[in-house]
């Protein structure tokens, strides 16, 4: 491997981009100028624009967004393959307080849940700080957050200056595509008490409501990227793997 990469610099002489941040041969050492070189030829390759990343210590953020069954979980999973995210699902975290011995919000987030309403954000976001700390690492896509008003506001007051938010990554799908998906879903053995169609008329209804007005917000801040998530999962991925690339990961 370092035989084969090791001609790409001559190459590339007269180059004046300056890369610090790698995303791809991710098997090379991370700081590997092999990775470097690599990363460089491929944007070249691609004409792609050239990244200068800034270091910066805050951990960096990325916001998944889109309605129940777009794909926000199954595309997370494939990008924690690819780069060096690490997946933090606002909803698997609520579900997993939720069945916690002793919680004192196992009832109140079960009902919300039924109710496809959106838990208030002292808790999601505590739920979400502590996943972060616990986890050691730095890089996030935070899954299904934030939903509501409510959620950016707390976002805001408690996380907002401690990390680095990069993008919000929006699966953009049909209703009748969603409500499929997770009917089916729930049909496959999913145990999830929202996976049934009274459940997902009101998930439905709390995104358009709540949730669709805090992608536009962020669209306005010039800070969506939008994914077609109707075509099958691999096909999907392709286009959010572009994205990605594109944005220096
Ligand atoms: N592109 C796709 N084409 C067809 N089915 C898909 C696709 N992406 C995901 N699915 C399936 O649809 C269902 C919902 O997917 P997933 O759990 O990833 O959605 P989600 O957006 O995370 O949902 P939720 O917000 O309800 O948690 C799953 O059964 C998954 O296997
Ligand atoms: N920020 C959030 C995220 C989720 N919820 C509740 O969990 C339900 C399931 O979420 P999924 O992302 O797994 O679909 C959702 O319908 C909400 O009831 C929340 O309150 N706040």
């Amino acid at each position: 491997m370092w035989r084969a990469f090791a001609r790409l610099p001559r190459a590339l002489e007269g180059g004046t981009e300056v890369v610090q941040q790698i995303t791809l041969t991710q098997h090379l050492p991370p700081h590997s100028n092999v990775r470097n070189f690599c990363s460089t030829y491929y944007r070249k390759k691609h004409n792609l624009q050239p990244i200068i990343m800034t270091s910066s210590s805050k951990p960096k953020v990325v916001f998944v967004l889109g309605g129940p069954g777009a794909g926000k979980g199954t595309q997370c999973s494939k990008i924690v393959d690819r780069f060096l995210f690490t997946h933090l699902s606002a909803g698997d975290l609520l579900r997993e307080e939720r069945s916690r011995e002793g919680s004192e919000f196992g009832t109140l987030i079960e009902d919300y849940i039924r109710n496809g309403k959106i838990v208030p954000v002292d808790v999601t976001c505590s739920l979400l700080e502590n996943a972060m700390k616990n986890s050691g690492k730095s890089l996030f896509l935070i899954d299904g957050f934030p939903r509501n008003q409510d959620n950016l506001d707390g976002w805001n007051r408690q996380m907002s200056e401690k990390v680095d938010m990069q993008f919000v990554l929006f699966f953009d799908c049909d209703e009748e595509v969603c409500v499929k998906r997770c009917l089916n879903r729930g049909q496959g053995g999913s145990g999830r008490s929202d996976d049934n169609l009274e459940s997902l008329k009101k998930r439905i209804q709390t995104y358009n409501n709540d949730s669709l007005p805090i992608i536009k917000h962020f669209e306005g801040a010039g800070q969506v990227k939008k994914i077609d998530a109707s075509p099958d999962a691999d096909k999907v991925f392709s286009e959010v793997e572009r994205t990605f690339l594109s944005s220096g990961f």
